[in-house]
């Protein structure tokens, strides 16, 4: 894996695995950037089963908002990285009331100029019926919109299902 990959897919589609699998196949340690926050139980299992299948060598940093600030960071480290996933952090991001055009824009900004390999997860979220709701059908759109404006930009974009890479660049 070299420069910027993009994996996307469906929930339980393999992304996570597969990312973890391009990232690793490089020389460590690697820089893992999770986005998720633990809002229950369930989710806080979750969170807990992935750091303890984590392979030795891998550095955690947990920043739900801030994607931008954590990647320059784990750039200045010079070592290979992986977002997972897009998806949380654009949830974060509206939920804490903040501009998505002006936050996208600077994760677009930042993203060409970066020196280590970047492997960014996003759950394709628009392949069902349209939401019932407004915030469900922006989220999706915004969701939309941010895969196709990395996508242009990437090396190379997977789409994961089943557990298979289909690779679209
Ligand atoms: N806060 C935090 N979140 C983590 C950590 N490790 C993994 N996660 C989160 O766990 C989420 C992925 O887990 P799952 O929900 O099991 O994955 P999935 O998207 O349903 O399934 P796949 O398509 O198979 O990847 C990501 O959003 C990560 O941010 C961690 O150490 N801390």
């Amino acid at each position: 894996m070299k420069g910027l990959t993009l994996i996307l897919g469906g929930a339980r589609s393999g992304k996570s695995r597969k990312a973890e699998e391009l990232v690793t196949a490089l020389p460590g340690p690697w820089v893992y950037i999770a986005t998720a926050q633990a809002f229950d139980a369930e989710m806080q299992d979750r969170i807990r089963l992935h750091q303890g299948g984590r392979a030795d060598g891998w550095v955690t940093v947990e920043e739900p908002l801030d994607l931008v600030a954590a990647l320059s960071r784990a750039n200045a480290t010079g070592r290979p990285v992986l977002v997972d996933c897009l998806t949380l952090w654009l949830t974060n991001i509206i939920l804490a009331g903040r501009e998505v055009e002006g936050e996208t824009a600077r994760l677009l900004d930042l993203l060409p100029g970066l020196t280590v390999p970047v492997a960014l997860v996003g759950n394709e979220v628009g392949l069902g019926i349209v939401p019932d709701n407004r915030l469900s059908r922006l989220f999706r759109d915004h969701a939309g919109r941010l895969h196709q404006d990395i996508a242009r930009i990437a090396d190379k974009v997977l789409f994961m299902a089943a557990g298979l890479p289909m690779q679209l660049k």
